[in-house]
This record gives C-alpha cells, structure tokens and sequence, in this order.
C-alpha cells in the first residue's frame, strides 16, 4: 500500500510509552540526523496521557538509549484511530484467550499439558471454538493435532501453514506455544471480520500442534513429525514412565494409533507453499534492544539422551566406600563432566587441525547441555543406589559440531562407568538437525513487522533484528515438507519454560498485527 503524505494539521498526538509495565516517558529529542523515511512535517510531542491503544514498544534501555523520533501521523492509511488496528480482537481477546488457555492444565496449581493429557484434549475443544469463531473449518487428526482452514478463491493453490504448539512443559509459561496459534487465529478473524477471509489467493491452515515439547515420550515434535512424515512407526511402540506406549495414548483417546492411520497424516510438500510461526523469543535479546518483534535466522540443532546407569544396590551403613559400585556418584561425575564440555568444547573436540578451528569457533557460541530429569532406584535414603537414569539435552547450530561432542562424550562416559564398576547404557531418545529459516520468508516477516510497529505507533524502529533460536519449534519438523519462517516475540527477562514467562499486551498486539500484515500483503 503506497505510503503518502497528507495535511499534518490533524496531526494525532499519540502515545510513546513502554509497554504497560513502565511509565510514560518525558518529552523526547529529535535525533541528530533523520533517518527514517521522509515525512510531511516532524513533530516532537511531549508524551501525553492517550488511548492505550496507541502504544510503541520500544523500550528506553540504558544501553541502547534511543532518541525517540515521533513522526505526526503523517503516512496515509497509517490511520491511528483504533479500528485499524483491531485492538478488541488483537490484543484485549488474545490475552484473554492466552490467560484462558494457561489455566487448561493437568494438575491444580501449575500449568502442565502434555501430549495426549485429558487436558490437552480440553484445550484441542476450545482452540477449535476459536477457530471456528474465526471461520476457519476445523478438524483434528489422528495424532491430536488441530487443524483450521479456510481455502480462499483458490483451492488447489499451496496452502500457506501457520502453526505452534499446544503442549507444555512441566509448570510451564502460558505463552510457549499458545502465543503462535492465538496469534494466527486472531489475525485470521480480522480478515473475516472485514470481509477478506474467503478472497484470499491461497488457502491457509492454522496447526495446533499436539506434541512439540516431547515431555511425555522424550521424543519432541511427534505431531508436526507425523505431517512432514518423518516420523518411524516405531514411535507407536515408545513408552512413557507408566510404561504406556504412544499407541495406548492414541487408543486411550479414541484415535485409531496403527500405521495406516499415520501413513494418512503425512502432508504432500506440494500442496505446502510455506509454513510459519510466531513464537516467544524464550531468550533476552529483543528485551535488551528494547524491541518487541524479530525475524529467526536458524534454529539449533537438538539431541536428548537417556543415560541409564547401573551399579550394586545396598545397605548405606555397611558396604565400604573402596567396595561399592555406586551409580548416584557415577551420575554426578558424568553430570559434571557434561558441563564442562560444554563449557569448554575446545578441550574435548579430538578433530585434527584442518577443521578443528571451525567446529570449535562455532561450538562455543552456541553450544549448551542440561540435565533436566533424574531419577533413582530405589530411591531411599539407607539404600544404596541400584539404578540412576538421567536425561542430556545437548544442543549446536553446527550439526557435525555437535556430534562430535556426543561422540567425545559418550567415551568419556563409558571410561568414567568402568573405572566405577557401573554398566552405562545410553540411548539416543531424539534428534533434530539445525534448520536455517527461508531467507524470502523472512524478510516478508520482517516488513509486515514494520507495518504492524508503523501502524501501532507511528514510527518504524531502526530495524527488524535477525536472531538465532535455540529453542526448538515445529517449524524444523516442517522444514522437511516446505520453507519455514519464524516471528520472534519479545518475553520479560527472556524466561520461558517457567509460571514467570510474560508477554506484554502490546507485544501480543504487535505480534497479531504483524500476522495481519503479513497475510493482508501476501496473500
Ligand atoms: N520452543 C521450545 O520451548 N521448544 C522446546 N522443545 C523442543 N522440542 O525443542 C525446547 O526445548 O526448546
Ligand atoms: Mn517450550
Ligand atoms: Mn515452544
């Protein structure tokens, strides 16, 4: 849409605030050189109390102190009153819808919803009311995802897809996830709202996905996986630490759980133009450039191990230290063996000269390794362990990097389990190799985030940054049947995967209208 010039006598004061956490900033200096777009006339307009609906996201962080430049609404169709903005829908029914789907949980005082749980059944129904309500046709598969679509003047056309997740971790945020099918079935409402819905060039399809996490079967993304097709029959026969197997949780929830029926839900990549996602950063970047969307450049590659470690059971008080086979402290050796490694690669990569350099450089911006779960049999205080299982979660953009750290690793581990008489057994439980997101897409993203920031609040930000995820998301199981792209959204404090995840109201906002834009442009 051409940007023009119009009178500036109806110039609308608007609010420069930061998000609602903070207060009203005092007047602000032009900057010492424009270098934004020309424009009719440059007002600098002391902060007033205004509609809440005019905010700007950028917050004034002592590092990156901005000179604020607030350019009077001067760009026609930047038209600031609220209706273009769709703030009732965007924002005010996104949040609520956001707080409603972060109480759907298995367990009373947290959020836990993981694949195939009765509350993720519950939250299949109600996504799929909102989808509905966005005029979308809905249905959900045979492996719990849930599907809206809406097929425009053309039906044969590649589908654009838009999804995230709808599984959790374990007392998680309300937003990981959640915030990228909200998102999409808000700004899809909009375009139904006013009318353009049904005239879209391509149809589109909004993907709830039921199991990116991976916390019930160790195995993230089995639904996004099933549509790319590249998920083995054999992860009919995984089980979970009841011992039930994906199949019984499909059967448990009446879907049918044999091979044929996921045979059925592999997507042709030819019925696929592009799949993308809004997600929450997880991470402090945007925060600590004060900005509140960008665009995903990769997403790291992911491994996830079980090491199962075996020793003497036995009584606390009389098996002499020299005599024992003790798996808890084999555990512990090997749990800070890995964090060494992945604190310093460079002393653990056994590469020869030519392509040591490289892996190393690389490794280190970008490797990380956790311990997330452990248990232990049979778990009392007077008894000496006999069996300790523990969870690694190893992650690199460099996919070769990576593997040779598991490689160096694991023989690290073997001798550390045999100078301790304990039998090491570990099991590669999933794999994802680093995703690079599509550069065409990417740049469509970041421009409808200037339209959406420029609509918001009159002013584009100096940039859309490009940032790494390490994180994993649907999208690199997607990547398999079609080119991805990512919306980063900024979160308070970069945390994710804990009750302190936050995203403002205005950065929900920001996200759906970049959505908005980005489908009002493209399709
Ligand atoms: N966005 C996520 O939190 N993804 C999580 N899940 C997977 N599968 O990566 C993770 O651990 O990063
Ligand atoms: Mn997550
Ligand atoms: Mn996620």
């Amino acid at each position: 849409m051409a940007a023009k010039v119009k009178d500036t006598s109806d110039c609308r004061r608007q609010k420069i605030h930061q998000n609602e956490d903070s207060k009203p900033l005092v007047p602000l200096l032009l900057p010492s050189s424009l270098s934004f777009f020309s424009v009719a006339a440059l007002l600098l307009v002391s902060v007033e109390a205004a509609s809440s609906s005019h905010g700007v996201f950028f917050h004034q962080t002592q590092q990156h102190q901005k000179k604020k430049l607030f350019i009077c609404a001067e760009i026609e169709n930047i038209d600031v009153n609220t209706n273009r903005l769709f703030p009732e829908i965007l924002k005010e029914e996104a949040v609520s819808r956001l707080t409603e789907l972060g109480k759907v949980s298995d367990v009373d005082h947290y959020l836990e919803r993981t694949f195939l749980s009765p509350a993720s059944g519950r939250a299949r129904s109600v996504i799929r009311s909102w989808m509905e309500d966005a005029g979308l046709r809905t249905w959900v598969d045979q492996i719990g995802n849930v599907h809206g679509r809406v097929e425009g003047i053309n039906a044969t056309a590649e589908a654009l897809i838009i999804g995230s997740h709808l599984d959790t971790v374990i007392d998680a945020g309300m937003f990981d996830g959640s915030l990228g099918i909200v998102c999409a079935v808000s700004a899809l409402k909009v375009l139904k709202i006013n009318g353009q819905l049904e005239n879209i060039s391509r149809p589109i399809e909004v993907i709830a996905f039921s199991d990116e996490e991976g916390v019930r079967f160790q195995t993230a993304f089995l639904g996004s996986a099933a549509l790319a097709g590249t998920l083995p029959f054999s992860a009919l026969q995984i089980s979970d630490k009841s011992d039930l197997t994906v199949q019984d949780a499909l059967k448990e929830n009446s879907f049918e759980g044999t091979e044929e029926s996921f045979l059925r839900l592999k997507y042709d990549q030819r019925s696929v133009w592009a799949y993308i996602e809004v997600h929450i950063e997880q991470g402090p970047v945007l925060e600590s450039l004060g900005l509140p969307l960008g665009v995903v450049k990769g997403i790291a590659g992911q491994t996830r191990l079980k090491v199962t470690l075996s020793g003497a059971q036995g009584h606390a008080g009389t098996v002499p230290m020299t005599m024992r086979k003790d798996p808890m402290t084999a555990a512990a050796e090997l749990i800070v063996l890995l964090e060494s490694v992945c604190k310093h690669p460079e002393n653990f990569i056994s590469y020869d000269g030519q392509c040591k350099g490289f892996s190393v450089e690389s490794l280190s911006r970008s490797l990380v390794c956790t311990v997330g779960e452990i248990s232990v049999w049979p778990g009392a205080s007077n008894v000496i362990p006999g069996q300790v299982t523990f969870t690694m979660d190893i992650r690199a953009m460099d996919d070769m990097a990576r593997e040779a750290i598991i490689f160096e690793l694991s023989k690290q581990m073997y001798q550390a389990c045999d100078r301790r008489s304990v039998s090491c057994v570990i099991e590669r439980k999933h794999n994802a190799e680093a995703v690079l997101c599509d550069d065409e897409l990417s740049s469509l993203l970041k421009s409808a985030s200037y339209s959406a920031l420029m609509r918001m609040a009159g002013e584009v930000p100096d940039e859309v940054p490009v940032l790494m995820s390490g994180a994993g998301h649907d999208a690199m199981a997607m990547s398999h049947i079609s080119k991805v792209g990512m919306l980063f959204v900024r979160c308070r404090g970069g945390i994710s995967h804990s009750p302190e995840e936050h995203v403002s109201d205005d950065d929900v906002w920001a996200a759906g209208l970049a959505l908005l834009a980005f489908l009002e442009t493209n399709l």
